[in-house]
């Protein structure tokens, strides 16, 4: 499996099952775009969480068999379809309505074995801008979480160095830098320790650095 990360905003997912999974799904997907969860009952957080203003969680009370799950999906129109019953029936039926409309099914009660258009969820850490996803390919999701947790800590400063790293490169390509020299420049600035040094102190003492690092290279 592939890795990719897809824009989900201004999308519509649809989570089948309000247990602790749909939970968490809906959770994590209503970082960005609209949830609908359809469930006859609901985890205590998720209800907490749709009760908030501008929630974009809804919650549909309703207990959809195989056959009638399909109408959910044509209904709410998603992107994503999520199988989160503990009925394993009903998340077949979810999956096959969503690959047969033409959405892509997360299906959260099997590991191996999917059809195109099947995707897994990985644990994922972000220091903004920057995101770390990691999957064990269904393996071992508790693995995934641990390794997570880990490289939370690997990854602090990584959102300040990709927003300053941004911000040269485009004022390197605005002085009309060479870009083989801009490149150079670049990836010497993200190996820099003076520069990640200078991150944990403030954006001015990191720029400093950074200047330094870029004047090895760069004739200004
Ligand atoms: C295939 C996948 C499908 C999918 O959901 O996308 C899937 C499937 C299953 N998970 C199961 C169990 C657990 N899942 C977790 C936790 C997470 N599971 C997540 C993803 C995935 N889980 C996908 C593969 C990811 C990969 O490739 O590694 C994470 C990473 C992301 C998320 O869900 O948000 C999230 C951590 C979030 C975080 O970062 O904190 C824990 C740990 C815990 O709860 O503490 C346990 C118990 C311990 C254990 O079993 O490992 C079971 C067995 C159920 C049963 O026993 O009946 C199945 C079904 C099966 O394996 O058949
Ligand atoms: N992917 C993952 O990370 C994990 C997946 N699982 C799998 O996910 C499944 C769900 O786990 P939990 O949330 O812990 O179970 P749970 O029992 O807490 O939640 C199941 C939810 O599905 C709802 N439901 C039941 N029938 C339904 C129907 N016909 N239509 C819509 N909703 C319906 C129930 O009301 C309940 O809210 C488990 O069966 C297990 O196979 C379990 C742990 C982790």
């Amino acid at each position: 499996m592939i890795p990719l990360y897809h824009d989900l905003s201004e999308e519509t997912v649809l989570v089948v099952g309000g247990g602790a999974v749909g939970r968490r799904k809906a959770l994590n997907f209503a970082e960005e775009a609209r949830v609908v969860v359809v469930s006859p009952a609901f985890d205590d957080r998720l209800v907490e969480a749709a009760a908030e203003d501008d929630s974009p969680i809804g919650l549909v009370r309703a207990a959809p068999n195989a056959d009638s799950v399909s109408a959910w999906v044509d209904r709410v129109d998603p992107a994503l379809v999520v199988a989160a019953t503990d009925d394993p029936a009903v998340n077949a039926a979810a999956e096959a309505a969503a690959l047969d409309a033409g959405r892509l099914i997360n299906r959260t009660d099997v590991s191996g074995g999917r059809d195109p258009g099947s995707v897994v969820v990985p644990a994922t850490v972000a220091d903004d801008p920057v995101r770390v996803a990691v999957s064990t390919g269904g393996r071992s999701p508790a693995l995934s979480k641990a390794l997570r947790e880990r490289i939370g800590a690997e990854i602090e400063g990584a959102g300040a160095m990709a927003e300053l790293t941004g911000e040269l490169r485009e004022e390197l390509s605005a002085a009309g830098v060479d870009p083989e020299i801009r490149r150079e420049a670049i990836r010497r600035v993200v190996r820099s320790e003076g520069v990640w040094k200078g991150l944990q102190k403030g954006r001015s003492k990191a720029r400093i650095e950074a200047d330094n690092v870029i004047e090895e290279v760069v004739d200004r």
